[in-house]
């Protein structure tokens, strides 16, 4: 399973490729935990945004608070160095906000927006363990939330339903970002 398309006809426009991943959306809809797979079926780099947010941002989200967009610019600035940081990276950020995604934005960037129902991101974060946030941070990050529009066609869409195991979603990812990359794994 590669993300490499059939050979494109020699007189056909060249396929955007990407070389930096973002997988996005709302707290609990399994970012991380795709993001790992796609980064190692890739053999990329990956990176988690949570890792950029200081220890009083972390606290203040645990007690079910949500981050204000002047709390979020500086953690953004941090996330996007680091993504710039690498050549080949998949990142797990909520990017919940157009201008979240519009700061990530960059040569090479692709979006790939997870998205589930309330009822199984509730499910899924009260069963988390070892992870500051939890429920209680669902209602700020829906206030938050701005759905990708169509016109940001860097982003691509993919729902998430309760039995979609890892492996079913990682598969279809791939299959989704196929027409966005001639790229093959790095050293598959
Ligand atoms: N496809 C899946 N099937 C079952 N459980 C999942 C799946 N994806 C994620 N989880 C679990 O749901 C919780 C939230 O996933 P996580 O990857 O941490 O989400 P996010 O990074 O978006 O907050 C974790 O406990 C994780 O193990
Ligand atoms: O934009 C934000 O308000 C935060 O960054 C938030 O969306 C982030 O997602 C939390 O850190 C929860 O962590 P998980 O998304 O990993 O559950």
């Amino acid at each position: 399973m590669t993300l490499s398309p059939d050979p494109a006809p020699v007189s056909a426009p060249r396929v955007p490729t990407f070389c930096r991943l973002v997988v996005m959306g709302v707290a609990g809809s399994g970012k991380t935990t795709l993001g790992r797979l796609l980064a190692a079926h890739l053999h990329w780099s990956f990176l988690d945004a949570d890792n950029c947010h200081d220890a009083a941002a972390l606290a203040q989200m645990a007690r079910g608070e949500g981050l204000s967009e002047a709390q979020r610019e500086p953690w953004l600035r941090r996330v996007r160095a680091a993504l710039e940081a690498q050549d080949h990276a998949v990142l797990a950020c909520s990017a919940l906000t157009r201008a979240a995604r519009d700061h990530l934005r960059g040569a090479g960037v692709r979006f790939l927006c997870l998205v589930a129902s309330p009822e199984l991101l509730r499910a899924r974060l009260s069963a988390r363990q070892g992870h500051p946030v939890g429920p209680e941070l669902l209602p700020s990050q829906f206030r938050a939330l701005e759905a990708p529009t169509a016109e940001e066609t860097d982003v691509v869409s993919l729902p998430v339903a309760p039995d979609d195991s890892p492996a079913d979603l990682l598969k279809r990812a791939v299959d989704l970002l196929k027409p966005h990359s001639p790229a093959e794994p790095r050293h598959a």
